[in-house]
C-alpha cells in the first residue's frame, strides 16, 4: 500500500518522520529474503501554508506518483467548543469558504453561480472511530468577530483550515482517497495567538497518526 502523509508545515508532521524510514525499511525487506511484516511505503508531502500552494504541490505529486491513499495531517482552529484543545478529529466535508461573490450583503457560493462544487468529501467516510466533523477552508484566518457570526451562521463549521478542501479537490480529480485528520490548536475566535495550543495539537496528532500507519 503507497500511502502519501501530506502536511502544510513540517512542523506539524516532525515526529513522525521515523515512521517513514521504518516503512522503507520495511520495504526493503519484503523485497529481499525476510518475510514482509507490513506493506506499506510512506511518503510525504510538505506543501506550504494554504489551498493554492497545497493544491499546486499535490496536483502535482499525484500526477506523477500513484497513492492508495492520500492522509492529510495538520491543526485546525475550531468554532466548536464542545471540541477540546488538543482533540484530534476526522474532517469528513469541507468546503471552500470564500469561493464566491458578494451581492450587496448577501454571499453566492460558486456553485449558485453555476461554476463548479466548492464542498468536498472523500468517498468512503467516516474512515477513523474519532469524532466526525464538517470543516471549512480559508485564505484568511477568521479573527474578527462579525465575520466569525458570519460564516458560522452561512456554513456552520465546526473547523477551519488552510489547506482541507483543496486536499479533498486534488485527490477527487485524481481518483485517490483520501482522509483528513486535524487537531484542534485553537479556538475562532478574536486573534489571541497566546491562547493557541500548538504544541499539544501537534503531540496529539502525531501520535494519533503514528497508531493510525501502524495499523495501515
Ligand atoms: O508556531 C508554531 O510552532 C507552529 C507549529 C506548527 C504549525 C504552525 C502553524 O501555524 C500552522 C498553520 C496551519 O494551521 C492551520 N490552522 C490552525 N489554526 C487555524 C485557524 O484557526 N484557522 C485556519 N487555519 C488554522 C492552517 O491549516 C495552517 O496551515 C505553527
Amino acid at each position: 500500500m503507497r500511502v502519501l502523509i501530506v502536511a502544510a508545515t513540517g512542523a506539524e508532521v516532525s515526529n513522525l518522520k521515523s515512521e517513514e524510514v521504518e516503512s522503507q525499511k520495511l520495504k526493503v525487506e519484503s523485497d529481499g529474503l525476510q518475510p514482509a511484516t507490513r506493506n506499506m511505503q510512506l511518503n510525504f508531502l510538505i506543501t506550504g501554508v494554504g489551498m493554492v500552494a497545497t493544491a499546486y504541490a499535490l496536483g502535482r505529486q499525484l500526477a506523477q506518483n500513484h497513492y492508495d491513499l492520500v492522509i492529510n495531517l495538520g491543526i485546525a482552529g475550531s468554532f466548536d467548543r464542545s471540541i477540546e484543545l488538543g482533540e484530534v478529529v476526522e474532517v469528513i466535508t469541507d468546503t471552500f469558504a470564500e469561493l464566491g461573490a458578494e451581492d450587496g450583503d448577501t454571499f453566492l457560493p460558486l456553485n449558485e453561480m453555476g461554476f463548479g462544487d466548492v464542498t468536498f468529501a472523500p468517498d468512503r467516510h467516516p474512515f477513523l472511530n474519532i469524532k466526525q466533523v464538517s470543516g471549512i477552508t480559508v485564505n484568511k484566518v477568521h479573527g474578527n468577530e462579525a465575520s466569525i457570526e458570519k460564516v458560522a451562521s452561512r456554513l456552520n463549521p465546526q473547523v477551519e483550515s488552510m489547506e482541507g478542501a483543496a486536499v479533498f479537490y486534488a485527490c477527487r480529480q485524481a481518483g485517490v482517497r483520501c482522509v483528513q485528520i486535524r487537531a484542534v490548536s485553537n479556538y475562532v475566535e478574536k486573534r489571541n495567538r497566546e491562547s493557541w495550543k500548538i504544541g499539544l495539537a501537534v503531540k496529539n496528532l502525531n501520535t494519533f497518526a503514528a497508531a493510525l500507519l501502524r495499523e495501515l
